[in-house]
């Protein structure tokens, strides 16, 4: 079967870069992503490319070549779902806040209003493929609903989660390690399995193009995450040990990732893991083992989200006791509020705890973030919900420039990974600030030796002072 026109539901982090990409290498296909949050659509069509809503290297010249020719952005949901025989869903699965499983299971209404907006819509026969990361089995939700449709149009669903990491998003769509897809186990589940293979066939090698039954790509998805993101903890686990007895995790991570069965990548060591998916998705594991009954399953991966609660808020209280254990009424600096490096996403970071937690302190803090908007950091703390937002907004100011951040700053908190953090004028930095001046480095980025030399007071993850002494 020949796929002429695609549609995706949900221009976000996700729908966005990956049908841009999949755009970018099927010219023949159109492909027109939908959304219902008008604003995202307009600027996934602004002609200005700074403006296009997700910041990702590589992305804007991905959207210049591909949009207008075969790749369309737009509010029309349902004339989309229409005109399309493969329909992606890509839309957000949050943590439920709410009712049955709030705080753990996935949250999957936009997932069955998507669902429901196709079987009204669809006259022709659809292969529907999931693209949100979803609890295993949710394609027979998926297919219950579309089967009761009544008009007698045949869906398949097929499960194809993403892999990509933000930051990095358009080398991994270009150059995937692998590119998994679920389906039915019958004569039209191959033939829709065949139709999506044959799409990232024309950019990627067959050999890394696996296809399972449905149910092993759904849960695969979950446990990728999870075995991420256990890495993380289990070196951030690491590194606490490590400052008690004089080892260095950086050290660590090398001797044992040198071991071909451990493997280098996932073993750096920092002030805890963000990022709208890993501990969602590890909540939604935990929560679907504990729905079936296994205990001992859910309290395994369960303890991966509470090393890394635990990371957190240990970088905040480590600020705290070396502040001589107040930090009330003084500025404390931070660089990076976004979760990671190359990204302005801020969902989970890891900033936004250890500043409640230095907030509640009465911390005076300032933040400065390459690519964060100030009107995000605040969003994101107003969410916590644990003071109003103008006292938020008393307490915690956001600056345009690095070095006005820094200035009769008390402690500098690296939070997030940022290249240009390292190319900073660090006497600079001194100079203005208070004295004693520390430097909090939450992800080990700045030369401790010239560091100390500059005059700072400086602390980096899982290394301590032991071994100078
Ligand atoms: N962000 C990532 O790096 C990443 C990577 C792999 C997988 N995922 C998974 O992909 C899914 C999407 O994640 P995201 O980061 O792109 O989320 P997102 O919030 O950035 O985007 C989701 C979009 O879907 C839209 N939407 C919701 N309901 C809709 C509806 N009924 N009709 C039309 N549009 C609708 C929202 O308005 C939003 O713009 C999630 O399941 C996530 O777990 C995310
Ligand atoms: O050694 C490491 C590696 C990562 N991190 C942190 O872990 C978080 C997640 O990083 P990363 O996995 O690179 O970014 P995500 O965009 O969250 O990507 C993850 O989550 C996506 C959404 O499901 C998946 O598609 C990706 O494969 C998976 O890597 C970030 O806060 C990183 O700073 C560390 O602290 N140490």
């Amino acid at each position: 079967m020949r796929i002429k026109n695609i549609c995706c539901i949900g221009a976000g982090y996700v729908g966005g870069p990956t049908m841009s990409v999949l755009a970018l290498k099927n010219p023949n296909i159109r492909v027109t992503v939908v959304d219902i949050n008008e604003e995202r659509i307009a600027a996934w069509n602004d002609s200005e490319l700074d403006n296009l809503p997700i910041y990702e290297p590589g992305l804007k010249d991905v959207v210049k070549e591909a949009r207008g020719r075969n790749l369309f952005f737009t509010t029309e949901v349902e004339k989309a779902i229409d005109e399309a025989e493969m329909i992606f869903i890509s839309v957000n699965t949050p943590t439920k806040t709410y009712g049955k499983g709030k705080g753990m299971a996935a949250d999957l209404k936009y997932i069955e209003l998507s669902a429901r907006q196709i079987a009204k819509v669809a006259k022709s026969d659809k292969i529907v493929v999931e693209k949100s990361t979803l609890p295993v089995r949710t394609a027979q939700a998926i297919k219950d609903i579309l089967d009761h449709t009544g008009n007698g149009v045949r869906f398949q669903i097929l499960s194809n989660p993403e892999f990509l990491a933000e930051g990095t998003a358009i080398q991994d769509l270009m150059d995937p390690d692998r590119v998994l897809i679920g389906g039915e186990e019958s004569d039209d589940g191959k033939e829709a399995i065949d139709a999506l293979v044959d799409i990232y066939a024309t950019w990627i090698p067959k050999e890394k193009i696996l296809t399972t039954n449905v149910w092993s790509s759904e849960l695969s998805k979950l446990v990728a995450n999870a075995f991420l993101a256990q890495r993380v903890s289990s070196i951030n686990a690491i590194s606490e040990l490590c400052e008690v007895t004089g080892a260095d995790v950086r050290e660590v991570s090398r001797a044992i990732g040198m071991d071909s069965r451990i493997g280098p990548k996932f073993l750096q060591s920092s002030v805890g893991f963000g990022g709208s998916c890993f501990q969602k998705d590890i909540l939604n594991l935990v929560y679907i083992a504990k729905s079936y009954g296994l205990k001992e399953v859910a309290d395994y991966w369960e303890q991966v989200i509470l090393m890394n609660d635990h990371q957190k808020i240990r970088f905040a209280e480590n600020i705290v006791s070396k502040l001589y254990n107040t930090v009330s009424g003084k500025k404390i600096t931070f660089l990076g509020w976004a979760f990671k490096k190359d990204t302005n996403d801020t969902r989970e970071s890891a900033a936004i705890y250890v500043a409640d937690a230095l907030l509640n302190e009465q911390a005076e803090i300032t933040v400065y973030d390459p690519k964060v908007s100030e009107e995000r950091i605040y969003a994101d703390l107003d969410y916590l919900n644990t003071r109003s937002p103008e006292e938020n907004r008393r307490l915690l100011k956001v600056a345009l420039n690095p070095y006005q951040a820094c200035k009769s700053t008390h402690a500098v908190a690296i939070l997030t990974e940022w290249d240009e953090f390292k190319s900073y004028n660090w006497e600079k930095i001194y100079e203005s600030a208070v004295k004693p001046a520390f430097v909090f480095d939450g992800r080990n980025i700045l030369d401790s030796q010239s560091m100390r030399e500059i005059g700072f007071q400086y602390q980096s993850i899982g290394i301590s002072n032991l071994n100078k002494i």
